[in-house]
């Protein structure tokens, strides 16, 4: 069975209630591809928000969560908060995070652990520098990364993965279709070996940095690209054309 096209919309640190109601308008009046799954992910201030104006079938992704149960953690969510407000995905291991906020590979297994428990899906994000490609390390960072994940993670049934190499986000410089293709194979070939041949077909793998409606048709054409993780165009009317790319 083909892998369903997954479209994820990463707003970051962006919007406002009425950018945010404006958005999910024209998200719920948009014609989307039935075939596509799309979810899309506000900052935490807004999730409620745009879960409850939000037409069902479209689902809502935290930024992140934290990996223990209710308690003294200020500033943090829960998984079992996110199920609550009916938040069904979270966004885990974004470059933003590792970087600016120095997670650890192990901090972000134990969060999609966490999550992936509690039954809250994970958009699971992994990729290289430009030091890292030039150093034609690629593979052996995004590995890692996942590496670190599958140690204590074995069901991948709730996990899309993500590939965002970090010089491709917010630079308007996008991988080459090859490139991505490149990596996505080496990605799906890599859980094949780690978590069985069922896993390696079933899991989508998407491809975020600088995607927009000019270059997610030819994106969308590689065999192992199955969906996008779309930053800025997320904000934009044109994000419906990025979620109809295989339309
Ligand atoms: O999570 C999304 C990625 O960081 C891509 O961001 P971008 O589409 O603005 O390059």
């Amino acid at each position: 069975m083909p892998r369903q096209f997954f479209v994820g919309g990463n707003f970051k640190m962006n919007g406002t209630i009425e950018s945010i109601k404006g958005i999910v308008k024209h998200l719920n009046e948009a014609k989307c591809d039935s075939n596509t799954e799309v979810v899309i992910s506000p900052p935490a201030l807004y999730l409620l928000l745009t879960r409850e104006h939000l037409r069902p079938g479209i689902e809502v992704a935290a930024q992140n969560v934290f990996d223990k149960p209710n308690g003294a953690f200020t500033g943090e969510i829960s998984v079992e908060q996110l199920k609550d407000s009916n938040i069904t995905w979270t966004l885990l291991g974004h470059s933003e995070r590792r970087t600016i906020l120095q997670e650890s590979d192990d901090f972000v297994a134990r969060k999609t652990k966490t999550a992936i428990d509690g039954g809250v899906g994970v958009i699971l994000c992994c990729g290289e520098t430009l030091e890292q490609r030039e150093a034609n390390k690629t593979t052996e960072v995004v590995v890692n990364q996942l590496a670190s994940v599958a140690k204590v993670v074995k069901d991948w049934s709730k996990i899309v993965i993500a590939y965002e190499p970090i010089w491709a986000i917010g630079t308007g410089k996008v991988a080459t279709t090859e490139q991505a293709q490149e990596v996505h194979a080496a990605i799906r070939s890599w859980i094949g070996k780690e978590l069985g041949n069922e896993a390696a077909e079933k899991t989508r793998i998407i491809y975020g940095g600088s995607v927009s409606e000019k270059n997610c048709r030819d994106l969308a054409k590689e065999n192992d690209i199955d969906g996008f993780l779309v930053g800025g165009a997320s904000l934009k009317p044109a994000f419906v054309d990025i979620i109809n790319a295989r339309a």
